[in-house]
């Protein structure tokens, strides 16, 4: 197996990987085997920048994809039920019972090829401010990674390109540029839920009645995942994920909270490294429209 090189960066206790100038976390064990996953046509990846509302779409999914098995969301922790990618061992991977639906933050260039023309693909964007607030939180709460630096660093390390998964204008653009991926927003998902959710049955083939989706809605809520993780979490052995407190996993669940962390200069900075390298077809928004 290749070892990827190995970085600290300055505030973190623990090291990264690193590949092609991008950094990854630790855990990331078979990084570049990935590519020879052996795909299953009803596969389901739901992919996002990292702190961008994946786990919330991957339970959304995972129920779809699962007939609305509510009963078997309410007693089985989330992540037995969604692989992570590129953390779990591939020979695992490969043994996992249909239909698989997986969370991942890796870029197209880090999975099969012509990946989004054998299985269906969601892509969560969140703004970047409020991802920015809710990664230095989720970084300082990791037991073993305990982060000790300031927002300000963790946005100048956005700067640098120096988060986990890479340049966060490169990652959204390769997924809202390629038609065959379901291309989706954390604002919308929650001020729109509804017509968000059907968009995403619709993609994966499925039909359910109004009720049902509002049922659905209602089990993915912030709060009861929030409750429903953070009590199933405590039966998990899995090293990684015994390091994080879902109670605070599951910290604001909003849109607009970056204006309680962020003062001008930081916004300011955020907006010029975005302004220009972002496709301008994508809308951002920073704030709940109502
Ligand atoms: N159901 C629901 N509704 C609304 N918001 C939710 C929900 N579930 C998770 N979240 C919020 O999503 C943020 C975590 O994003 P990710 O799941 O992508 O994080 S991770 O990178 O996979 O660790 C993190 O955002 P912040 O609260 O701003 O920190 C979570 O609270």
């Amino acid at each position: 197996m290749v070892e990827l090189e190995r970085v600290i960066l300055p505030g973190y206790n623990e090291s990264l990987k690193i590949h092609n100038e991008i950094l990854f976390p630790n855990f990331c064990n078979e990084l570049l085997k990935i590519k020879d996953l052996k795909l299953r046509p009803d596969d389901t990846f739901v992919i996002g920048y990292p702190k961008s509302g994946t786990t919330w779409t991957e339970e959304i999914v995972w129920l779809i994809q699962n007939d609305l098995d509510f009963e078997k969301c309410s007693r089985q922790f989330h992540f037995e039920r969604v692989p992570f990618l590129e953390k779990e061992p591939l020979n695992k991977i490969d043994l996992l019972p249909a239909p698989r639906v997986f969370k991942s933050h890796l870029t197209l260039d880090y999975l099969p090829d012509k990946i989004e023309q054998f299985c269906k693909i969601i892509y969560v964007m969140r703004n970047p401010k409020d991802m920015l607030v809710s990664y230095f939180n989720f970084m300082k709460s990791i037991k073993g990674i305990d982060y000790n630096g300031t927002l300000e660093n963790i946005i100048e390390d956005f700067s640098q390109d120096k988060i986990v998964y890479g340049n966060w204008c490169d990652h959204v653009n390769q997924f809202y540029s390629n038609s065959n991926i379901l291309f989706i927003t954390y604002e919308d998902l929650l001020e729109k839920s509804f017509e968000i959710v059907k968009k995403i049955v619709e993609f994966l083939g499925k039909s359910y009645t109004d009720k049902e989706i509002e049922r659905l809605i209602e089990v993915t809520s912030f709060k009861n995942m929030k409750s429903t993780s953070t009590q199933l979490s405590r039966f998990h052995s899995d090293e990684t994920f015994k390091r994080i407190d879902f109670s605070l996993f599951f910290r604001k669940g909003e849109i607009g909270n970056w204006v309680s962390h962020f003062n001008d200069q930081m916004s300011s900075k955020v907006d010029d490294l975005i302004k220009h390298k972002i496709n301008p077809n994508i809308e951002i928004r920073y704030l709940p429209s109502k």
